[in-house]
């Protein structure tokens, strides 16, 4: 039994860090944990332009210690009016390391969001040419469609299209949920991947709904049945270079989430990798945790591989009811690796 693994310094695909107080309560928990981390422009008023991503970049780097050698990489929001030009400048600055599609009104903060793929289609079509990646929220939000079928009919309505239409771009189907994306993702091109949280590694739409509805379980897209978990779960440990890890960290105040209309969001951010570690350890896929944490990513973005490493090993940790004025991922449980 391996009580004891070191891997290279992970990087984190997908989180939110938020702005002002809450970007200095929560930045460091990201920061102790990944060298890097793809930070999402769903602020209000949304990172829409270079000058903003510049700015929220300093104001990230203001708010963790120097010490803990983080960096942001920023995100452009696509709305229905992004210039092109605007984005290609953002990339060649390096300021914009990748853009993201929020399909309008799909999640938190997607207000701002496309109303019709149509829309940014130069965009997308300069994206491709200069090998920016596009990253993408995939739901539908049409009122037909049911919230547990969003996800999969996204990719019939709108990814599938999309591909088809633009074979060079670079895609990342953020924290897909379903078995149907995981299937789609693993018989895509090399130049699709898709990210996946801890959360849906390890709960299905149980934890939110039976004996009581709980809102700390709740985040977009929602969990599902116990086999798309389960199908989550395999491309995940699967150790396919398509499937890397993004935490989807969205920190909300208790009292925004215990509320008539609560917030989508889960923050996992604090214990992070010993909630990853757990899911591959149950499923004997140690071997194939620093591919997933720390390999993938950065090989689909094509960005360096960190130098450093991070020790993991068999122990108690204790993760708090509240951390700040936010409710942890795994509150009130004890995991059974910690960081060393
Ligand atoms: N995942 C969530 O449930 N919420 C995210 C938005 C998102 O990633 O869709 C947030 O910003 O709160
Ligand atoms: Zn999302
Ligand atoms: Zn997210």
């Amino acid at each position: 039994m391996t009580d004891r693994l070191t891997i290279r310094r992970p990087d984190d695909w997908h989180v939110h860090l938020r702005d002002g107080a809450m970007l200095t309560h929560v930045a460091p928990y990201t920061a102790r944990q990944f060298a890097r981390a793809i930070v999402m422009p769903n602020l209000s008023p949304p990172v829409t332009t270079v000058e903003a991503g510049r700015a929220y970049r300093e104001r990230i780097v203001a708010a963790v210690p120097a010490a803990l050698d983080f960096t942001p990489l920023i995100v452009a929001y696509l709305t229905d009016d992004t210039d092109a030009e605007e984005m290609a400048r953002g990339h060649a600055e390096g300021v914009f390391t990748a853009a993201k599609l929020y399909p309008a009104h799909a999640t938190t903060g997607s207000a701002h969001g496309v109303t019709d793929v149509a829309n940014i289609m130069g965009v997308l079509e300069r994206m491709a040419d200069i090998g920016m990646p596009l990253l993408i929220h995939g739901e539908v939000t049409d009122h037909d469609v049911d919230i547990f079928d969003r996800e999969a009919v996204f990719i019939d309505r709108t990814l599938a299209p999309l591909i088809a239409r633009l074979p060079e771009l670079k895609i990342v189907f953020e924290h897909i949920t379903t078995a149907e994306a995981a299937q789609f993702v693993a018989d895509a091109p090399a130049n699709v991947a898709a990210t996946i949280t801890p959360q849906h590694l390890h709960i299905n739409r149980n934890a939110m709904l039976v004996g009581g509805i709980r809102p700390h379980a709740y985040c977009l897209p929602v969990a599902k049945r116990e086999h798309h978990r389960l199908a989550v779960r395999a491309a995940a440990t699967s150790g396919s270079p398509k499937f890397f890890l993004g935490t989807d960290s969205a920190p909300h105040a208790v009292h925004t989430k215990e509320a008539p209309c609560g917030c989508a969001g889960i923050f996992n951010a604090p214990f992070a990798l010993e909630s990853y570690i757990a899911a591959f350890d149950e499923d004997g896929a140690l071997d194939r945790f620093e591919g997933f944490a720390s390999e993938h990513g950065p090989r689909f973005y094509g960005l360096p591989l960190n130098q450093g490493t991070i020790t993991l090993e068999r122990g108690a940790t204790v993760v708090p009811d509240r951390i700040g004025d936010v409710v942890p991922f795994h509150a009130g449980e004890t995991l059974g690796w910690r960081v060393v």
